[in-house]
């Protein structure tokens, strides 16, 4: 018996949902907004390049303002939170974010305590994360954001499913429990601690992985028909991109699978340039 996998094609949906975000940036410029994104990036991490490029291209094809500020490895704690200051005031700003991670000489909590609540595009800062927490988002953190618009893109109810969350960051683990839980989701949250990972994630009919190490993932930790959510970006042994999952063992057990690239990626980018464009729409709205 052949069982078909269904690939979890982000770029895809990521395209077809650009068409509506197209128009909804058209309507705000006829009233003469502008949607705005600022994307702060300190030093010259070759990742974080490649990331804040694409976010410049999708932004621009959209019709959105994107202002890229760069600061040296070198810069002061001082002078970036400077800059943040000045954008929390910039009216042309709708949304910004500082691009994750930070040299250590600066703290990142500070950082994100600094942002305006209001221009918290990355959904990072206390006041985002207690609301996203008590189940009254105002702006949600991108990737998990992205990974519910594709999963409701293919028709995807999480209602009572088990989901088994590999990874606990700030950036993608936590927040994407926080929005499955809201989806009525059993949600259980993995770490480099948890005893018995695979006794675990072989019980999940989702399994989001977040855990930043190339092909960790294979078929004996995957339950029959799982849905597997890959957000790794990682480099195999020959430089080639590839996510935390070993897509080609793990595929066929799987119902559904997202690849690395063309997977999360594409739809963190898009569930970005959303929230900057609900934003400007706010200015409307009040
Ligand atoms: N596609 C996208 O849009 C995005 C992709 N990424 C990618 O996703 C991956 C994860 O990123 P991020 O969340 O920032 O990473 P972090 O390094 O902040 O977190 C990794 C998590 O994985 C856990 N972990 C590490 N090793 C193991 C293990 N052997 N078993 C179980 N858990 C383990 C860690 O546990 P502990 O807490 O105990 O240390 C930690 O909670 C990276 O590849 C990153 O590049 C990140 C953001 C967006
Ligand atoms: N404050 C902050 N917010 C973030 O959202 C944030 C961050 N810091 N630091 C780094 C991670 C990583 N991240 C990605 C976004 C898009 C792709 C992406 O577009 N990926 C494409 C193409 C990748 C490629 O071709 O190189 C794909 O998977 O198909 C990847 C990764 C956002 N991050
Ligand atoms: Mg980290």
């Amino acid at each position: 018996m052949v069982i078909s996998v269904k690939l979890l094609e982000g770029k895809k949906v990521a395209q077809a949902l650009d068409e509506t975000m197209a128009k909804r940036v058209e309507s705000l410029k006829e009233k003469g907004i502008t949607p705005g994104l600022a994307v702060v990036l300190v030093g010259d991490n070759s990742a974080s390049a490649v990331y804040v490029r694409n976010k410049q291209r999708r932004a621009e094809k959209l019709g959105i303002n994107f202002q890229l500020i760069r600061f040296e490895e070198s810069v002061t704690e001082q002078e970036l939170l400077a800059k943040i200051d000045e954008l929390n005031n910039d009216s042309a700003i709708d949304g910004f974010l500082v691009q994750l991670p930070l040299p250590d000489h600066i703290d990142e909590d500070k950082v994100n305590e600094a942002i305006s609540p209001n221009k918290d595009v990355d959904g990072f800062t206390p006041i985002s994360v207690g609301n996203l927490w008590i189940g009254t988002p105002m702006t949600k953190p991108a990737t998990a954001s992205g990974i519910l618009m594709m999963l409701d893109h293919y028709n995807v109810d999480l209602d009572g499913k088990n989901v088994v969350i590999i990874g606990r960051s700030n950036i993608v683990g936590k927040p994407t429990a926080a929005l499955m839980l809201e989806r009525n989701a059993t949600v259980t949250i993995t770490h480099s601690h948890t005893k018995n990972l695979k006794e675990i994630t072989s019980k999940a009919d989702v399994l989001v992985v977040a855990i930043g190490r190339a092909k960790f993932i294979t078929q004996d930790y995957v339950k029959d028909q799982a849905i597997v959510i890959d957000v790794g970006m990682d480099r195999d042994e020959n430089g080639k991109l590839c996510g935390d999952v070993d897509f080609d063992d793990v595929k066929d057990k799987t119902s559904m699978i997202t690849p690395v690239p063309g997977g999360v990626g594409p739809m963190t980018i898009t569930a970005l340039v959303d929230q900057v464009i609900e934003l400007a729409e706010g200015r409307i709205n009040g």
